[in-house]
């Protein structure tokens, strides 16, 4: 069966410094990841080289059946992942002139808004408004960005990402900024999309936001793994202690794990 995502052995460094260092991690479809470690762990770096911005200075590189470096189309590659992160940062100022469904519409051609050369089927049109039905936000349909509350504003991303029906949706700390109600109400519509068919890979500092449809973890540290697997296994107070940087336990609350910090 064809990996999702497989990496061999890749390293990647930057002005003699070792950012990312022999990691080797494989996503079987049906797998749903996610990626946790502290600020600087080297998350990011991974994810762009899994979406080809960056190439590993050493290492194999295979993502949807594309194998990196050796004539495969990065561009073709892109259009089959849908992409939550800080970098849709510049797209703010167009978004806030649009209303959710154009924003929605701008995922077929990942731009920041629909050009005159860009075309934009009756079918589109139907989708995009499916999608923000299915996810639960119909009402925005007609609304502007700017006007959106935050996690309104990140739900509309998230349905933007699936306009082209991708293969793998990849969502970077998706939460980010967020207040614990929109938080929530953005891991139920993530929580939704990976227990059905969307094969979701998400990336965060928390283990709060590993919701119970992810399967599998992937823990990361100055760059090198601390532990990969089924979430039951990975998910353990020494390995998080590890990868924390400070000792912790888990807390298991409704399917839900939540970090709470051990005096040294
Ligand atoms: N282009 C670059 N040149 C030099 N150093 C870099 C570059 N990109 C990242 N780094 C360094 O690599 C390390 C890992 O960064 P990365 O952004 O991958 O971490 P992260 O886990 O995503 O962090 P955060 O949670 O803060 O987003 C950091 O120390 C960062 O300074």
């Amino acid at each position: 069966m064809q990996a999702i995502i497989r990496v061999e052995n890749i390293s990647w460094q930057r002005q003699g410094r070792k950012i990312l260092e022999d990691v080797t991690w494989e996503v079987k479809p049906g797998e749903q990841w996610a990626i946790l470690g502290l600020n600087g762990s080297g998350k990011t770096s991974l994810l762009n080289i899994v979406t080809g911005f960056q190439f590993p200075s050493s290492g194999y590189t295979e993502v949807l059946g594309t194998v990196f470096g050796k004539g495969g189309n990065i561009p073709n590659l892109r259009q089959e992942i849908g992409f939550v992160s800080s970098a849709l940062k510049r797209f703010e100022k167009p978004f806030n002139s649009q209303t959710a469904k154009a924003i929605v519409l701008t995922g077929k051609y990942q731009s920041a808004q629909i050009f005159s050369f860009h075309e934009i089927t009756a079918e589109d049109e139907a989708r995009a408004e499916a999608i923000l039905e299915r996810l639960g936000i119909g009402y925005l349909t007609k609304q502007y960005y700017r006007t959106c509350s935050q996690g309104e504003q990140r739900r509309i991303l998230i349905a933007r990402a699936l306009m082209n029906r991708p293969r793998l949706l990849i969502l970077d700390e998706p939460c980010a900024g967020l207040d614990v109600k929109a938080r929530e109400e953005v891991l139920a519509m993530i929580d939704r999309l990976a227990a059905s068919e969307t094969q979701v890979l998400y990336v965060t500092h928390y283990i709060e936001e590993i919701t119970p449809a992810i399967t599998h973890l992937l823990l990361l540290k100055d760059g090198s793994v601390v532990a990969q697997g089924p979430k039951a296994e990975v998910l353990t107070d020494e390995n998080l202690t590890q990868t924390y940087k400070l000792p912790v336990s888990i807390r298991e609350h409704q399917g839900r794990a939540y970090l709470q910090i051990e005096q040294a």
